[in-house]
């Protein structure tokens, strides 16, 4: 079995893209999703991914996190280009080095919260980081609910639990696709809340897709697409400045 070498240190980016494109579908189907998007996602750092629908944001996101494979161009997490990688191998580096957090909270009903969180790193053989797993859950506000099941938490609970399952394996880099979109403000402010101080306080780094612009003004960086490219990027967002942007980009949104 092929080992995926573990991230340099002096790697200029934790995960980067490079002239990246992806063709959904053929002949009159055909769809240009991305149209070479280079990119870099700095170590330590809360990028939101935003643009029109139908942008490509989700598809940049499942490239850059090998949950799809690139038409041309090439993705690395770490010091690893992911097209040198079997399915094998591919799969042990989502597990054991991307945490993943989805729209739908994606956990199994029958595990307690606890089981859900460590369940990656029991399929992966590892024990967890004790200290590592307290401090993640004490973050995220689940102590004294670790042995509910999903059924027994609300929306946003099953979705901290989503956040602490992505962060219990220290992954080098945590992947959302719209990780508030079933969630109300409230519970939507919480997660988003918790993802920045997973960035901040526990040096984590961060990619979301999202078309709230209020969720987008957590991230430390926005960066635009349009119609599969990167068209521009905003360092410190606020939510205004990010609508008015994505207003130039989709008039729809004015
Ligand atoms: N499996 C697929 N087969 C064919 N076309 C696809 C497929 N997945 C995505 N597309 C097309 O690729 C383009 C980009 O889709 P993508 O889901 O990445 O956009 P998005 O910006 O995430 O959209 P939204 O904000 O609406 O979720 C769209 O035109 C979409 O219809």
């Amino acid at each position: 079995m092929t080992v995926a070498p573990v991230a340099s240190s002096t790697a200029p980016g934790i995960a980067a893209t490079t002239d990246l494109t992806k063709v959904h579908g053929s002949g009159d189907t055909e769809v240009v999703a991305l149209d070479r998007v280079s990119i870099t996602f700095r170590e330590g750092e809360f990028t939101a991914i935003m643009g029109p629908s139908g942008c490509g944001k989700s598809t940049l996101m499942h490239c850059a996190a090998g949950l799809d494979a690139p038409t041309s161009g090439s993705v690395r997490i770490g010091t690893t280009e992911l097209s040198t990688l079997g399915d094998r191998s591919l799969t042990q580096l989502r597990r054991d080095r991307i945490g993943f957090i989805f729209q739908a909270f994606n956990l199994l009903p029958t595990l307690t919260a606890l089981e859900n969180i460590t369940l990656p790193l029991s399929i992966a053989g590892r024990r967890p980081d004790q200290e590592w797993l307290d401090r993640v859950v004490a973050m995220v506000g689940l102590t004294g609910r670790l042995g509910h099941r999903p059924a027994q938490l609300s929306g946003g609970q099953q979705q901290r639990v989503a956040v602490a399952r992505a962060l219990a394996s220290q992954p080098e880099i945590i992947f959302g696709d719209e990780p508030t979109g079933n969630l109300d403000s409230r519970a939507g402010a919480e997660v988003l809340g918790f993802l920045r101080d997973s960035v901040r306080e526990l040096g984590r780094t961060v990619v979301m897709v999202t078309h709230d612009p209020v969720a987008a003004g957590y991230a430390d960086r926005v960066v635009f697409l349009a119609d599969g490219r990167l068209v521009d990027e905003m360092t410190r967002p606020t939510p205004d400045r990010v609508l008015d942007l994505m207003k130039t980009l989709d008039p729809r949104a004015a």
